[in-house]
């Protein structure tokens, strides 16, 4: 047997399975790593330890970086301590191709784990020597949507960010005002520059990191906490840069299947760890093989060798076209459709949707019919070859252990940027959207799913989501139940949803699209298998 804990001492049995190792001195560039990072990342979840650590240890082997990177955790100390911690913050990396094959590498690049929250001050404040220190270039995230939202459905400040905004930068409690705190420190230590990259799913990712830190600058400002000096300084790009970025590569949960294939290779200690959330974790990270990371080359104080690892660094015009393609059009939006009808017709895994042929139809019609007609081509990648590739090898790729359960996480938090967006740019080109008819489906699928009854009639547990309960309630109030169709009273409840601009980016009535979706919704749900039928017939 071997072990991810001990693998130093089984390094030629892990040659001879063919599993890659670091090339570079582990212990060499963990201790540089841990003793001052070039590189931090926030968010160690499961994006990280299947891509941001493989490019930063492809960056370190080409030596184009000399120590590892440092990852932190602001929200809740679970990987940091059950995750990373065990296992020396090494990552059994699986890439799972079509033909089922199990691409296997260790990945030896992380030098520590923090829990860098003020809650657990010595690790909170290592984080901030670390930010003191003009040898830091720059910090990535993947934190999810809601690690940079301030604000709630009604648009005002969550009572946790007002409260962190009227006590200063010593009350830092939200991830944008822990951020906000440690460039503070950095700037009272000279203001070295720095680059802040968001690498997570939305568009113009770096405008609303930016916009949420100064949110909570400029509120520290007026409350007499901070000097106009460090404002200034946040707003300087040439000293403190929030570089936009796209990021693409599926990255399941680790799965139950990839334990067992695992195990049965021989590995002794790379179990699933209970999380009990949605979300799980492993020594392992398993993933698919195509992968892409195109980010805006604003690095005012210097960075790794970024190219080593595949990263494409261009102008912010090229990523903003590439995220919008991605994350708008033709893969994300894909996604959320599978998510949503997915959960509801009870599958577990993407591939076996992928075979369903009307919900293959239905994401070859949001994509190609319905996306692509307002995505301008970034030039590093094609739309057309990206699509095509998305929907004949990745979602129906049978080894990539996907749910439709991971990708319906949050999915309230998505909805401007995979349907709010493509509606409005409808309208901005001139397009009637309320000719659209599978993003409307989605949309009243997305309601069919806050009932958290599925086409059986069976109660289901919804995906974490934070404004779950406020829309639950808002369904419930005016008495939508499976098998209500009633068009005056499915109005009534679903109207104060429909309408929000906060949750779609768009009124969806003036959009042209909120009838059409109520109609759907209708549909939908109209009783036990209402939702395959529908799905035939307008999917045929
Ligand atoms: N998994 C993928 O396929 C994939 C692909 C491309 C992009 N992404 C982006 O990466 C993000 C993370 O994906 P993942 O697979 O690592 O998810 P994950 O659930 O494995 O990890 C989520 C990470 O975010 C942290 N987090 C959660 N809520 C937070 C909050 N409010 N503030 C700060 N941190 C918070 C968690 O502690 C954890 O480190 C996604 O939301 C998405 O934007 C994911
Ligand atoms: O990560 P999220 O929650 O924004 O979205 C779920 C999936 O659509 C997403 O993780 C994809 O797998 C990813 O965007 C592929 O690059």
């Amino acid at each position: 047997m071997v072990s991810l804990k001990h693998w130093q001492d089984s390094a030629q049995q892990l040659a001879a399975m063919g599993v890659r190792l670091p090339q570079a001195n582990v212990e060499a560039t963990r201790r540089a790593g841990i003793e001052q990072p070039r590189w931090i990342h926030f968010g160690g979840g499961n994006l990280y330890r299947a891509f941001h650590a493989q490019v930063a240890q492809d960056v370190i082997d080409a030596g184009g970086m000399d120590r590892g990177v440092v990852v932190v955790e602001t929200f809740q100390p679970f990987t940091v301590d059950q995750v990373y911690r065990p296992y020396n913050c090494d990552i059994l990396q699986v890439i799972m191709d079509e033909d089922g094959t199990l691409d296997q590498r260790i990945l030896s690049c992380t030098a520590g784990a923090l829990f860098g929250n003020p809650q657990r001050a010595e690790d909170y404040q290592q984080l901030v020597r670390y930010f003191e220190s003009p040898e830091l270039q720059m910090a990535t995230f993947t934190i999810t949507e809601k690690g940079y939202a301030l604000r709630n459905a009604a648009g005002e400040l969550f009572p946790y960010v007002a409260k962190e905004i009227a006590d200063g930068p010593a009350g830092a409690a939200s991830t944008m005002g822990i951020v906000a705190a440690l460039l503070l420190a950095r700037y009272t230590a000279g203001a070295a520059p720095i680059a802040l990259v968001s690498t997570d799913n939305f568009s113009q990712n770096g405008r609303r990191f930016r916009d949420a830190v100064l949110t909570v600058a400029q509120g520290w400002l007026a409350a007499g906490k901070v000097q106009q000096g460090y404002v200034d300084y946040l707003m300087d790009k040439d000293r403190v840069s929030f570089p936009w970025s796209m990021i693409d590569r599926i990255t399941p949960n680790p799965a139950p299947a990839t334990e067992e294939a695992l195990k049965a290779q021989g590995w002794d200690d790379l179990q699933l760890i209970p999380t009990g959330s949605g979300v799980s974790f492993a020594g392992f990270a398993n993933t698919e093989r195509t992968c892409y990371l195109v980010v805006e080359d604003s690095f005012p104080n210097g960075r790794p060798k970024l190219e080593a690892g595949g990263v494409i660094l261009t102008d912010r015009e090229t990523v903003d076209r590439a995220d919008t393609m991605k994350v708008t059009a033709c893969l994300n939006p894909l996604h959320t459709a599978l998510a949503v009808f997915g959960c509801l017709l009870g599958y577990t895994k993407i591939a076996d949707e992928m075979a369903n042929p009307h919900l293959r139809r239905l994401v070859e019609r949001l994509g190609y019919d319905e996306g692509m007609p307002v995505v301008v081509s970034p030039g590093v990648i094609e739309p057309k070859d990206f699509i095509d590739t998305l929907i004949t090898h990745r979602l129906p790729n049978p080894a990539l252990p996907d749910a439709p359960q991971r990708i319906a996480q949050d999915t309230s938090q998505k909805m401007p940027i995979r349907y709010g967006h493509t509606i409005n740019a409808y309208a901005a080109a001139g397009l009637d959207a309320g000719k659209l008819e599978c993003i409307p489906l989605v949309i009243a699928g997305w309601l069919r799913y806050l009932l958290a009854v599925d086409d059986e009639g069976a109660a289901f547990t919804p995906s974490p989501d934070p404004m779950l309960d406020q829309l639950q309630d808002l369904l419930a109030q005016g008495g939508v139940a499976l098998g209500v169709t009633d068009a005056a009273a499915v109005h009534a409840a679903v109207e104060p949803i429909l309408s929000n601009a906060e949750i779609f980016d768009c009124d969806l009535y003036q959009a042209g699209l909120g009838e059409k979706i109520e109609q759907y919704f209708c549909e939908l749900n109209a009783g036990p298998g209402a939702v395959a039928r529908v799905l035939a017939e307008r999917m045929a």
